[in-house]
């Protein structure tokens, strides 16, 4: 039994199927997390993109019904190195493989996970297939579709990915805030965090206007993370902006803070390669407090780093920087209550230094009903 992966620019790597067999596309990227496979393969905001996981072993916990962020895998593809044979803990309800098996998620086991991520750390991020079983077929054809297949830049992807009808995760415990948070790929963790914190959480679909959402009559707006080029997202700027217009609290989160930047007026690039982990190092420029932080980017606002500028609500800054690159993790009007990360407090498997931020929200929305 063989598989291949195929990158657009010609490289190769040959390996055994993990998973389905078949074929996908999707953009190839790396994620340097230890834990969190779960998470990571039901985070939607990953739709459309093969990820190959630095991590040696993988599956070795199995699959538990209690960990994924949404009702279904999400990665177009799956790469490894070595697949765990046995699944090893109380809360497996099945092995990684059956999962992908049964979601019918194309993956691939390879001995080089190590030289993968270092040609796309050098050559960036990109197209790529994974191929096995009847999909199989000379290099050269497979590399056309490779080559044929769409890519990340210009994707438009939240609506896919985003629920068709609103819902409500009710509060735990007393009700103290009405959140509206818009579903451009949300992961369930991310409500669950305000829940916790006494937040009816009103989720509603991508394409809301400012008029849905503030027909709600929220306390607070969340705007959550998300697949897809942020350049694409015109609809959920236009929301937003009507939103900060109205002077509703607003909190961001990853593709939120890049619709935050665009409402702003500031423009999103393609990082090389993103940043996709839990171990990125991001600092609070107020404080100098460094935060050991989830990560999942391939994009990022472009804004000054240092000083304060100008924007149709007041002055803004940018709150928090990445110690690895000085790409721009957070921003907030200086005047008004809305800020935004590009990174994940909600954290599923962890690191939780950034969890306040879900406190610094409930205080915004405390500050304007009191004001
Ligand atoms: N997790 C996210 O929200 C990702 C946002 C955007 N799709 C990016 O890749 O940068």
């Amino acid at each position: 039994m063989t598989a291949v992966l195929v990158l657009e620019d010609g490289r190769v790597f040959h390996g055994i199927p993990y998973g389905a067999e078949g074929e996908t596309f999707g953009e190839m990227v790396f994620n340097t997390g230890m834990t969190g496979y779960q998470e990571t393969l039901t985070d939607p905001s990953y739709h459309r993109q093969i990820v190959a996981m630095t991590a040696p072993h993988i599956g070795n916990t199995g699959v538990n019904d209690e960990d994924p962020e949404s009702s279904r895998v999400w990665v177009a593809g799956y790469v490894v190195r070595e697949p765990a044979r046995v699944s090893s803990s109380w809360r497996a309800d099945r092995s990684l493989d059956d999962y992908l098996k049964g979601q019918g998620v194309v993956g691939i086991a390879i001995a080089g996970t190590r030289a993968l991520t270092r040609h796309l750390r050098e050559r960036g991020a990109m197209r790529a297939g994974v191929f096995s079983g009847a999909a199989l077929a000379p290099v050269e054809e497979l590399l056309e579709r490779v080559r044929r297949s769409p890519a990340m830049e210009g994707a438009d992807l939240a609506e896919a990915v985003s629920t068709a009808e609103p819902y409500v995760v009710p509060a735990i415990g007393a009700k103290r805030f009405t959140v509206a948070a818009v579903d451009l790929g949300i992961k369930s963790m991310t409500p669950h965090r305000m829940a916790e914190r006494g937040c009816e959480v009103h989720v509603l679909p991508a394409s809301s206007t400012a008029a849905d959402i503030l027909a709600l009559n929220p306390d607070g707006v969340f705007f959550s993370n998300g697949p897809g080029d942020p350049a694409t997202a015109d609809g959920p700027v236009e929301a937003l902006r009507g939103v900060l217009a109205a002077g509703v609290p607003f909190f961001g989160i990853c593709f939120g803070n890049q619709i935050f930047g665009r409402a702003l007026g500031l423009g999103t690039y393609k990082l090389r390669y993103g940043h996709r982990g839990v171990n990125q190092p991001v600092q609070d420029r107020r404080t100098g407090k460094v935060e050991i932080s989830a990560h999942n980017h391939g994009f990022a606002v472009q804004a000054p780093l240092e000083g304060r500028f100008d924007t149709p609500y007041g002055p803004a800054e940018v709150s928090h920087v990445n110690l690895n690159d000085d790409c721009v993790e957070g921003l907030r009007l200086v005047d008004r209550p809305a800020f935004s990360v590009q990174y994940h407090p909600e954290a599923a498997a962890g690191p939780h230094d950034s969890a306040g931020l879900f406190d610094q929200f409930c205080a915004l929305m405390k500050g304007s009903k009191g004001a």
